[in-house]
């Protein structure tokens, strides 16, 4: 480890991979910094994206892969299922990955591209210099070093404590954390090509169970409940169990993790001198489903960029970098967030007897597009009373 680099990268998920390759790919020296022991281990994540989504960044990999989709299945409170996709979407849904192979070949990729690695390197604190961020001090192997860069990029998650320590708000209402706990599931009949979404107030309160494949007889089951459902004999994993033991009571269960995700607005702004914040540490997660991992890499990516860019130009002030803040603001990922989060706003609260009656509206529909807006708009026009219901809803689609 050196002791100065002109981008210092905190966190080696795919936010921090995508942002040291494409720092290091513009020539820069580049260090990131990876706390746990082994990068991608152990995995906090159902593993589920888009494969149009993926293709933007990755060639797809079957070393990485653990299911092909072709559909998505989602499941009311009593059982009603609507299926959007199958063998009209020509294969387009996505995957389940296997993040553990996954992640390590995304940092593999910045390593290739000139970046250096550190694991077990935890960055503990940042260095501040007439009250900008100049480095951070990190404690690797029972020593502690202190690393000064131009640009910082924090990508350390949505457990995040850089930005924090820098001065920034990055506080999560509990209300929008999500709890989540998650099993791997053997030796259970599922369909290997679908990723089931339960939606119940009784089962997940302000949240959902997921199934999703992972080969053979075998799934990532899991679940997510608001952080002010969770309680005594109500955490997320006692929902969990009860599911289990109704739907999968012969499964073998060989992995527990637990985490937490974000499903509140962005950070009101990602940058500050010298500071770029990517991924979950920016808050930028869907809140509807709760997937983050395609916005890590887009941000990851473009902070990157946009650090090069700045540092061409001698200039890595807050002003100079709000390029990045404006960029996936204003594009796509910010739009898509905006309306992801007003359509959850929405739908979160209803009863299991509203959500019955919206799921059987849409059995006859059929849907090849797999997007939060066609799903939105096609319960809109089966359930016409939700659009007095929810006007502003209306304005945001
Ligand atoms: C149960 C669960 C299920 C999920 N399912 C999905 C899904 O199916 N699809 C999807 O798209 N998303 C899913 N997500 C969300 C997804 O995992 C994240 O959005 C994604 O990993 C964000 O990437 P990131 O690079 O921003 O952060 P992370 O992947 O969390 O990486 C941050 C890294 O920073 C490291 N770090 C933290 N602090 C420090 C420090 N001080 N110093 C050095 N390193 C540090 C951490 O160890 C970590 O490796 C799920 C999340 C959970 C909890």
């Amino acid at each position: 480890m050196k002791e100065a680099y002109d981008v210092l990268v905190v966190g080696g998920g795919p936010g921090g991979a995508l942002a040291a390759k494409a720092a290091a790919e513009q020539g820069l020296s580049v260090l990131l910094v990876e706390k746990r022991p082994a990068i991608g281990a152990p995995v906090r994540c159902a593993e589920g994206i888009g494969k149009e989504a993926l293709a933007e960044f990755i060639e797809p990999d079957p070393k990485w892969i653990a299911a092909d989709l072709d559909k998505a299945v989602l499941i009311g409170p009593d059982g009603t299922k609507f299926t959007i996709g199958d063998s009209h979407s020509g294969g387009k849904v996505g995957y389940v990955l296997d993040r553990k192979v996954f992640d390590r070949e995304l940092v593999w990729q910045a390593a290739e591209a000139g970046a250096e690695i550190q694991v077990h390197a935890r960055a503990s604190a940042p260095i501040m210099i007439d009250g900008k961020v100049s480095g951070a001090v990190i404690h690797q192997h029972g020593k502690t070093y202190e690393v000064r860069a131009k640009v910082i990029i924090a990508a350390d998650g949505v457990e995040s404590k850089f930005a924090k320590w820098a001065g920034i708000n990055t506080t999560v209402p509990l209300a929008e954390l999500e709890t989540c706990a998650q099993y791997i599931v053997n030796d259970i009949d599922i369909d290997e090509r679908a990723n089931l979404f339960y939606f119940s107030y009784t089962d997940a309160p302000w949240g959902y169970i997921w199934v999703f494949p992972k080969g053979h007889r075998c799934a990532n089951v899991g679940i997510g409940i608001a952080g002010t459902k969770s309680g005594e004999g109500h955490r997320a994993k006692d929902y969990l169990d009860r599911f289990i033991a109704r739907e999968f009571p012969n499964g073998k269960v060989t992995e527990l993790i637990v985490g937490g995700v974000s499903v509140c607005k962005p950070l009101d702004c990602t940058v500050a001198d010298n500071l770029i914040i990517v991924g979950d540490a920016a808050r930028l997660s869907d809140p509807i489903t709760g997937g983050g991992i395609y916005n890590a890499m887009y941000t990851g990516k473009l902070a990157g960029e946009v650090a090069a860019a700045a540092l061409k130009k001698g200039d890595t002030s807050k002003k100079a970098l709000m390029v990045y803040d404006n960029t996936w603001r204003e594009g796509p990922l910010g739009h898509a967030l905006a309306r992801n989060y007003a359509v959850k706003e929405s739908f979160i609260k209803m009863d299991d007897a509203k959500f019955n009656s919206i799921v059987h509206s849409m059995s006859d529909l059929s849907l090849d597009e797999i997007t939060v807006k066609s799903l939105v708009i096609a319960i809109f026009k089966a359930n016409p009373w939700l659009a007095l219901e929810l006007p502003r809803l209306l304005m945001t689609l």
